[in-house]
């Protein structure tokens, strides 16, 4: 783990074993929660047992998303597929599968397993439950009694655009635009990336051009009663909803980081920057159905937050990411006009740039797994501790449209910050006109 300036040194052993420990720990408390759920599915409301799903019609909506997406555009997905999971099931009992993580483009850390990763190691599968039902895709293969998936549309826009320079909301089975990402065996099936899942197979795979909020495909899911598990590949393509409301928040709050995570980043905070929830009122329930936390209530851990996302935001055309000399300027300006002693840094710099930070923030704080940890915890779990810490902070500073900040921002609401604290941006070197990120008011 790293240490107050920010090196990585080794972790003493125990910490090693206290962190299998509460891995292990949180995976057994997992498998306890699936005997107790098969139960609430026998009361109607969720799906674990094969016997129990074949003895009801339940139908299964899988999706993926754009493979080059990141962790937390995807988190935003979830939200919208969430809310098409609800308007489906005004009308039967449909079940959202969670799409596996593994082969993101950001997670780079060499000779870590990174496929296949069930949501269970990054959220907490209960606190999903709790606002729709969800299952994981190694459940949906045990439960639908094999390793196919019926129907899978690809959503794509229109190949003509907005006619007319009209923008309308519209649905049409359309022919595919690019080139498929799904080949047909010799027998007929189609194979395709599929979560690294090489049996899993599809029936048929068809595109559908969509424009407009997710319950657009409503009526195309229910009607196409030929298909009980239907993946919606690339469904980025639809749109929230109900951006910022009620529904949208509801979703956000039951996305509840994993308990071995935040019990890492909360040992963190109390070692390293004097943080801990009884001094920084940053009141936590376990059940997010009871938390309703003031706006204005949080106080922070007496530090400075900062997540200054780098690699492919630098040369990604942003002229909205500031050199790391302007950086350092702007931490060290709020540090001291907030008077912070500490600044914790969440950063994918590479190497040369973290090289560089260092030497222009030598007080800087870093969480810094060993390989050990990162083996565990995978590049997943260290970025959801790195949000989780600065998520605590007394003042947060982010980085323009990274949505890795948007997170963020939404967890520092759900804790209760005023609103002053979080919405602050770094500013490109150039910027004259320097927006700071909108409010998004939590809404319950
Ligand atoms: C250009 C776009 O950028 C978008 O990125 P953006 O919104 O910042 O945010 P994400 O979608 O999360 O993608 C960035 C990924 O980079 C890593 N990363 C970035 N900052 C940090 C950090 O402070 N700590 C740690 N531990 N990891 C970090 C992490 O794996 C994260 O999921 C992508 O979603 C889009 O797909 C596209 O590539």
């Amino acid at each position: 783990m790293a240490n107050k300036r920010g090196t990585a040194g080794s972790a003493p052993f125990h910490d090693i074993l206290r962190h299998y420990a509460v891995l292990i720990l949180t995976i057994l408390s997992y498998k306890f929660t699936t005997a107790t759920e098969e139960d609430a599915f026998r009361a109607g409301q969720s799906i674990l047992s094969p016997v129990a799903a074949a003895s009801r019609d339940v139908r299964y909506l899988l999706y993926d998303v754009n493979p080059p997406e990141g962790f937390n555009l995807r988190r935003d997905v979830y939200i919208r597929m969430a809310s098409l999971l609800k308007t489906l099931r005004k009308e039967g009992d449909w079940v959202l599968v969670l799409p596996p993580w593994g082969r993101l483009y950001h997670w780079q850390s060499p000779d870590i397993h990174q496929v296949r990763i069930p949501w269970g190691e990054f959220f907490s599968i209960t606190s999903l439950q709790a606002n729709i039902p969800v299952i994981e895709y190694e459940e949906f293969i045990a439960e639908s009694g094999g390793p196919f998936i019926d129907q899978i549309l690809v959503l794509q826009s229109y190949a003509e655009g907005w006619t007319d320079g009209k923008w309308e909301e519209k649905m049409d089975e359309r022919p595919c635009i690019e080139k498929l990402m799904y080949s047909k065996d010799k027998q007929g099936y189609y194979r395709g990336w599929l979560w690294g899942y090489e049996e899993t197979r599809a029936l048929n795979v068809t595109c559908l051009s969509a424009q407009g909020h997710a319950s657009i495909l409503a009526p195309v899911l229910q009607n196409n009663l030929n298909a009980t598990s239907i993946m919606l590949d690339r469904s980025e393509t639809v749109l929230h909803d109900h951006y910022a409301e009620k529904d949208y928040w509801d979703t956000r709050r039951s996305m509840v980081f994993a308990k071995h995570l935040r019990i890492i980043g909360d040992e963190f905070r109390a070692k390293y920057l004097n943080s801990t929830d009884k001094q920084d009122q940053t009141l936590y329930n376990e059940d997010w159905t009871q938390m309703k936390n003031r706006l204005g209530s949080a106080k922070g851990g007496p530090y400075l937050g900062v997540h200054l996302r780098r690699k492919d935001f630098i040369w990604g055309h942003r002229e909205d990411v500031p050199s790391l000399k302007e950086a350092v300027k702007k931490i060290c300006s709020l540090m001291k006009k907030h008077k912070l002693q500490q600044v914790f840094v969440a950063t994918d710099a590479d190497d040369e740039e973290l090289a560089k930070l260092k030497r222009m923030l030598p007080e800087m704080v870093q969480y810094k797994p060993t390989w050990e940890d990162l083996e565990l915890l995978k590049d997943g779990g260290v970025a959801i501790i790195d949000q989780w810490i600065c998520a605590h902070a007394r003042y947060f500073i982010g980085t323009s449209v990274s949505t890795f900040s948007f997170r963020i921002h939404e967890e520092r609401e759900i804790l209760g910050f005023d609103p002053k604290t979080t919405y602050n941006r770094f500013c490109g070197d150039d910027e004259n006109e320097c927006e700071q990120p909108t409010h998004w008011k939590i809404v319950y």
